[in-house]
């Protein structure tokens, strides 16, 4: 039987310590900074942490010079140089290309035939996020990008000490994704190679490359972390809002009439299956927080789906309700795109593309959700482990 919300286990655990112990948490090598109060110390004291070591984990697809794994001066200007393409006068020029991704997604599918949208939607967002950022010739490699791209991502999903014993003794899972990583980043070099020349005509890669000394490193970390953070985090929302909208009664029907409705729906969506289940950080020196005092180096994680269920926070937390959204949570209670000077910077580009796509499948007519298990995985991208099948109406 389909379930009306879905929990994730392991996360759950993290809420019962939060109870039983308050806001701060051992458990073996990492400490857990829980509950609100704690997003607000993280957000308004970024002095304290880094994320260089807190996101190594990501290196092997992102690249060392990663806006993601950037602190200080370097995470300034790097994320100055990309921050332009997604402000939001950039995102409302690239509707177009979003609704025509989703579309084209739509479209191909049969009356009747049985699909699975985590699928569907993650190959159009990617394809609709490169060719946003990029442009339609890089786009036009987006399932190349997709099926090599999985392979790093599949390696980094493992744990971090399986991973470093994979690249040690150069196991086969290890040589498979720096397979990977070459022809990416062969494609992407040869992309920055044209923009030097000109041959681009706008876009990230050309403000990257034109931009005071960006290495070509420099410059192929961002483009890759943008593709791979653009589309891994968005498809797994997406997956979660459709499912809210065909297992709740009337949802659908209210969302296909309201916009401002649909905006609840992905608020909600983002609220009760937030894609980065915990974010990290790394202690950059001592402090003390709620009376416990951190070590400098202690590996710390903060969690927003712990806050986005609590119910002091959230009154009856698993009920999918968007009417809850009349009021305005603060950024420490509602935190889906992070907070403070590492805050998402993708998170206006996320939330266009869901409710564009989103409303590209609400013109037709109601599918149909199949009864399925619906298990959550991923605790940085948290998606439907076996993806989400509907069957399209007939
Ligand atoms: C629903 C979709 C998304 C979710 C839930 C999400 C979530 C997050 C979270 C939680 C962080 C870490 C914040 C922190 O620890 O303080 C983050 C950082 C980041 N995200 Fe997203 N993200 C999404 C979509 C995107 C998109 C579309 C892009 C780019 C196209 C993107 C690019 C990035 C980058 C580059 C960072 C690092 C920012 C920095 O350190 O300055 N994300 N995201």
């Amino acid at each position: 039987m389909t379930p009306d919300v879905v929990r994730f286990r392991q996360a759950d655990l993290l809420a019962g310590l939060y109870r039983r112990f308050g806001p701060v948490v051992r458990v073996g090598p990492y400490t857990y900074l829980l509950g609100p109060e704690a997003n607000r110390f993280v957000f308004a004291h970024a002095e304290l942490f880094e994320v260089e070591r807190a996101f190594q984990s990501l290196v092997p697809v992102d690249g060392p010079t990663s806006l993601i794994v950037s602190d200080g001066e370097d995470h300034q200007r790097r994320r100055r140089l990309v921050q332009p393409a997604l402000a939001h006068r950039q995102i409302a020029g690239y509707v177009p290309v979003m609704r025509a991704n989703a579309e084209a997604a739509v479209e191909a599918w049969r009356p009747g035939a049985v699909v699975d949208v985590y699928q569907e939607f993650r190959r159009a967002i990617r394809r609709s996020t490169i060719h946003a950022l990029f442009g339609e010739e890089l786009a036009r490699d987006s399932d190349f990008f997709g099926a090599h791209l999985q392979v790093l991502i599949n390696l980094i999903d493992r744990n971090p000490a399986v991973v470093t014993w994979l690249r040690r003794t150069k196991a086969p899972a290890w040589r498979n994704a720096m397979r990977a990583r070459r022809a990416v980043d062969a494609r992407v070099y040869r992309a920055i190679e044209e923009a030097r020349q000109g041959a681009m005509a706008s876009g990230v890669l050309t403000s990257l490359v034109q931009s005071d000394g960006l290495s070509d490193l420099e410059v192929r970390d961002q483009v890759v972390t943008l593709i791979a953070a653009g589309y891994e985090t968005t498809s797994g929302a997406m997956a979660w809002a459709i499912f809210n909208l065909l297992r709740h009664n009337g949802v659908w029907e209210r969302a296909q009439e309201d916009d401002d409705y649909l905006a609840n729906v992905v608020n909600e969506t983002l609220r009760l299956y937030p894609p980065a289940v915990v974010s990290a950080r790394v202690a950059a020196q001592p402090f003390e927080f709620a009376g416990k005092k951190i070590k400098q180096g202690t590996f710390l994680l903060y969690s927003l789906y712990v806050t986005h269920r609590l119910a002091e926070v959230w009154p009856d937390p698993l009920r999918f309700d968007p009417g809850r959204w009349e009021r305005k949570p603060a950024p420490h209670e509602f935190l889906p795109f992070g907070g403070g000077p590492h805050r998402c910077i993708g998170a206006g580009l996320a939330t266009t593309e869901l409710t564009v796509m989103l409303r590209v499948l609400l013109q037709g007519p109601r599918p149909e959700l199949l009864p399925q298990r619906v298990t959550p995985a991923g605790l940085a991208a948290m998606r439907p482990r076996h993806g989400l099948r509907i069957r399209v109406a007939g």
